[in-house]
């Protein structure tokens, strides 16, 4: 499916808006994951989030033995809790992601709904967490998953998002076309570990930021000591300057950013990468 594009957003006039970053306690109970995430985005609008995002993988454990037994169709018993939350409580959702069954594939996929609880946006996990780092973390997505097949963005009243989940943010070219699309707010629901985490989680999120002058924003899992995989947390924001403008440790709990939307243009302006990139010697091809 080829890439949507946006017209470009005037920013030139200050919007602040509050998103909400929820850092679940993720545990084996699938339904008792579905309700803390209700509960998080219900708390989430009451302090005037506009948009709240939950971590990947936010109702079943981040493995891929788990993934075949908590996969459930979309729409599904969590995107439909999802909707609902996202209506009674007028907030955009941005889901984390679920283990999605399609036919006979299984994706790590995000759903995104808007303030009437309508699906506006579905993203599938385009780049597998397929690592071997010896001694450390071996980790395969690809032993039960497929990859999706798209960028995905969407449209809000304070400008447009890009998503991608974890292993994406990796990926600069993604980050690049999302910019080039008319996106001022990338998120990355994501669950990165004990050996990644501390060494590239925030670099990568600054990077992406910088480059891009635009805010990202990440939701992970909170640190759970009997899970299999121990999540790094430390759910963030990030602004266009690269400052990190919100952050937390690895325990559960809701982590808010005032977004000021004219920080954008402001650091396109100061700092015209945008306009003096040399397109005769290097671009982006989109196939
Ligand atoms: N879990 C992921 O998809 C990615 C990750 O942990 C990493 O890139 O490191």
């Amino acid at each position: 499916m080829p890439a949507r594009s946006f017209p470009p957003l005037d920013l030139r006039s200050a919007i602040v808006v509050r998103i909400a970053l929820a850092q679940l306690q993720v545990t084996s109970n699938k339904q008792q994951n579905i309700e803390g995430a209700v509960r998080a985005i219900a708390e989430a609008a009451k302090a005037g989030a506009r948009l709240v995002t939950l971590p990947e993988c936010f109702n079943c454990p981040y493995g891929t033995k788990y993934f075949g037994t908590y996969a459930e169709p979309i729409p599904g018993e969590s995107t439909a809790a999802l909707s609902r939350a996202a209506k009674e409580n007028g907030v955009y959702v941005v889901g984390g992601s679920i283990p999605e069954r399609a036919a006979d594939k299984l994706y790590n996929t995000c759903t995104v709904f808007n303030p009437d609880g309508d699906l506006i946006a579905t993203h599938r996990k385009i780049h597998l967490f397929d690592i071997d780092i010896p001694g450390k973390i071996t980790f395969k997505e690809s032993e039960t998953l497929s990859p999706g097949d798209a960028p995905t963005m969407f449209k809000t009243d304070f400008g447009h998002v890009g998503v991608g989940i974890c292993y994406d943010m990796r990926f600069p070219e993604l980050a690049q076309l999302y910019a080039e699309q008319g996106c001022s707010l990338l998120l990355y629901p994501g669950a990165f570990n004990m050996t990644t985490g501390p060494a590239h989680w925030e670099l990568l999120q600054r990077g992406r930021a910088l480059d891009n002058q635009l805010f990202v924003a990440t939701a992970s899992p909170a640190r759970n000591a009997s899970a299999d995989y121990q999540a790094w947390g430390h759910s963030s924001c990030v602004d266009p300057w690269g400052t990190v403008i919100a952050t937390t440790d690895e325990q559960p709990g809701l982590v808010y950013a005032d977004l000021d939307m004219s920080k954008v243009s402001e650091v396109r302006h100061n700092i015209p990468i945008r306009e003096q990139k040399r397109h005769d010697l290097y671009r982006l091809v989109v196939p």
